[in-house]
């Protein structure tokens, strides 16, 4: 284990290597949520927070929203506890709201192949939303094997696997405060 050099001075294993820290999250998120509110004005989204991994991204994307919203949470699963995407998309837990009509911006942690966003597209669009908008806390563009459009990209990464702010490392680690590479 060893102590990183972040605000927080957060112990990690070893092999974890500092990608975004704390602060440079915490002010890019501002930035996030002043677009996404002077976007939305008026228009009360949903925001469809994509579990396991988006709880804290949406927790603290919310938190710098000064625009009525409402929150869902859908929970879809294609990596088990692996690095690489099963390509199968499974349903954990479906939407509560009534999105038909309705403006909905889906939170997803991370696009990586992108296959989650392509089935989310698929799936939400038959609901008839008035608007479908994505977001996402980090984008992995080298690693994209469908073409996807997402609205609002917190931060373009290299291909490495990440873990921390709600990221997991065989479903631990969420917990971080920063987010880490693994090497
Ligand atoms: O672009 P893709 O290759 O589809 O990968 C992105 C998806 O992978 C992660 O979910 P995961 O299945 O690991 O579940 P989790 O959120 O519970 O960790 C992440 O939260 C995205 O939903
Ligand atoms: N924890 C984690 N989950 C992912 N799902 C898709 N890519 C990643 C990644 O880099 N880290």
């Amino acid at each position: 284990m060893k102590r990183t050099f972040n605000d927080q001075s957060e112990i990690v294993p070893e092999n974890y290597h500092i990608l975004i820290p704390e602060a440079t999250i915490e002010s890019r998120l501002k930035e996030l949520g002043q677009q996404i509110s002077r976007d939305f004005r008026g228009k009360k989204p949903i925001l469809i927070g994509i579990l396991n991994g988006s709880f804290i991204f949406l927790a603290d994307l919310i938190r710098n929203l000064d625009i009525d919203v409402e929150v869902d949470f859908l929970r879809i699963s294609s990596y088990g506890d692996g690095r690489e995407s099963s390509g199968h998309i499974k349903i954990l837990k479906p939407l509560s709201a009534d999105i038909n009509g309705r403006s909905v911006i889906v939170v997803e942690d991370i696009v990586d192949s992108g296959l989650s966003v392509q089935f989310l597209e698929r799936m939400l669009s038959a609901f008839n939303p008035v608007e479908l908008k994505f977001v996402t806390l980090l984008n992995k563009p080298s690693k994209n094997i469908v073409e996807v459009h997402i609205d609002y990209i917190g931060f373009e990464i290299e291909d490495k696997f990440v873990v921390g702010y709600g990221l997991d490392d065989a479903q631990l680690k969420r917990n971080l405060r920063s987010i880490y590479f693994i090497e």
